[in-house]
């Protein structure tokens, strides 16, 4: 598992938990509850706290945080630096009308609502408490937020941040605008990426506190990876959203390129180039007029396509090989041809996986994706039978060879040189025909905008996810077509 995660990857992690039945106001509860003991523990006798708030689910934070603080007899003076109605966040909501409801009762917590900078005063409390801005800060600070972090980074108090210091980028560290200067920086469940870029004079000492995150939400995918796909965008132009290359088929088996091209589309790619040779191309063709499909003289693919392939090659993102190819040795010569001479993202699945060696792609940028019996072949060893060896030798031979491995099963491993992801979706009915054809497709879809280690994971939750949407309603006897459909 990663050590540091992008405020994306976490955004994942905390869906995930979502879905893995934790509600996210748990989580704030948690962080809330955790971040208050630290105080308790570390400054048992600093009673004058001062919390700032934003309208953010790092805001949430901070009400759950003066909730608990109350409790232990702190004195609270809570700024809240919106107008109540401008709290997005659900659970931020709740924590707030909760805290709201308090301040008419505990004479130790003092509420305001600052709306203009000219509501601030210089704050002489003991130790203040950064709620402002988490990992969902954007853009330039806008008021009275900038104004708060100048007053904080005035005051001479011990300022505590939560999650991230206000106004760093949680991604890479910069402060392009203004941060709070903090002297601890308490981080939810894992240190964001920026906090390790950051200069230490904002980030001060990082805390990870635990809020009650299962590894699972971590080591499985899940509904939050999908967070990780870059949509469309609408203003794009043609081929902005992805193009691809599928070189495959054979006289005898062309659904395989059509599968891999259907779901590929089903991505919102926009161009799928296609070559397959002349006795298969011309059936290609006619099944999808998107389809811009080239087609190699003879009966197999072989070094003649070489040319236009490098040619396509260049305009692409992304490639992949394999596609119902067949095993004739002209097909491995070209399949190796191309594996070391582009370092574009190539997927090697189906028959590629028999005819690539696997020498040829170690300076290349490339995912396979074997099922049992295409891994032995391709790496030429054999999966010892539990999962965490079978991890071991993955990450090993991923790093060996420098390519991401899907290996699929009824657990499906994803290992790149620096990660791994488990997915559990899907079940027996996958075993169809076709259903390895619209993962490459998936894979190669996907990769156009995510990286080949984001694409394999992702793919196979959205189509083991697909297969189990069918199982509900047909059982076991479904097809790669109806997959396609869900897809
Ligand atoms: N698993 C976890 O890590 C948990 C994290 N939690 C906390 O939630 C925040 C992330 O919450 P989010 O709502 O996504 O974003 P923020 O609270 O950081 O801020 C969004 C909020 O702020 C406003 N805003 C954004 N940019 C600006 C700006 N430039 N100027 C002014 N205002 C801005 C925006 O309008 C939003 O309202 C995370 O950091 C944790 O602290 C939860 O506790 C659950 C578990
Ligand atoms: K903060």
């Amino acid at each position: 598992m990663k050590g540091v995660l992008t405020p994306i990857e976490m955004k994942a992690v905390d869906r995930n938990t979502e879905y893995n039945h934790i509600p996210t106001i748990v989580l704030m509860e948690n962080a809330g509850s955790s971040i208050a003991g630290y105080i308790m523990n570390n400054f048992p006798d600093k009673k004058k706290i001062s919390i700032y708030c934003g309208t953010g689910g790092n805001g949430g934070d901070g009400f759950v945080i003066a909730r608990h603080l109350l409790n232990q007899g702190y004195k609270i003076h809570l700024f809240l630096l919106s107008k109540p109605e401008n709290i997005k966040n659900k659970d931020s909501k709740t924590n707030w009308k909760s805290i709201n409801l308090i301040s008419k009762t505990d004479k130790n917590l003092k509420l305001s609502k600052i709306t203009d900078s000219s509501q601030l005063n210089p704050d002489n409390s003991d130790i203040i408490i950064d709620a402002i801005l988490g990992t969902g800060v954007n853009g330039r600070l806008r008021e009275p937020i900038s104004s708060a972090i100048d007053n904080i980074n005035y005051s001479p108090a011990i300022v505590i941040s939560v999650d991230v210091p206000s106004g760093l980028n949680p991604e890479d560290g910069v402060v392009y605008d203004k941060s709070v200067v903090a002297h601890t920086t308490l981080t939810l469940h894992k240190p964001k990426t920026g906090l390790k870029l950051a200069d230490n004079k904002y980030v001060g000492n990082i805390e990870v506190l635990d809020i009650g995150i299962p590894l699972v939400s971590e080591e499985y995918t899940g509904v939050g990876d999908l967070l990780k796909l870059k949509t469309p965008s609408t203003s794009s132009h043609k081929g902005e959203n992805g193009s691809v290359l599928i070189i495959g088929s054979n006289p005898d088996y062309i659904g395989a390129v059509i599968f891999a091209a259907e779901a590929a589309i089903s991505r919102g790619v926009d161009l799928v180039f296609i070559v397959a040779p002349e006795s298969s191309a011309k059936i290609i063709k006619q099944y999808n007029p998107e389809y811009i499909v080239k087609s190699i003289e003879g009966d197999v693919l072989n070094m003649d396509g070489y040319p236009i392939i490098s040619e396509l090659i260049d305009r692409v993102d992304s490639i992949l090989i394999g596609s119902g190819a067949g095993l004739s040795s002209q097909t491995g010569e070209l399949f190796n041809k191309i594996v070391t001479s582009t370092d574009k993202k190539i997927v090697i699945d189906a028959d590629a996986l028999k005819l690539v060696d696997k020498q040829n792609i170690i300076d290349s940028n490339t995912l396979v994706t074997p099922h049992t019996r295409e891994f032995k072949e391709f790496f030429g060893c054999d999966l010892p039978d539990k999962r965490d060896d079978k991890i071991k030798l993955l990450e090993k031979l991923s790093k060996e060879y420098n390519t991401v491995i899907l290996l699929k099963g009824v657990v499906d491993i994803v290992v790149s040189p620096d990660d791994y992801k488990l997915n559990s979706t899907g079940n027996q009915g996958m075993t169809v025909g076709g259903t390895g054809d619209l993962l490459a497709g998936l894979c190669v879809g996907i990769s156009t905008r995510n990286t080949l280690y984001e694409s394999a994971y992702i793919s196979a939750f959205i189509l083991g996810n697909a297969g189990d949407k069918l199982v509900e309603e047909y059982g076991f006897n479904y097809t790669s077509s109806d997959l396609l459909k869900i897809i």
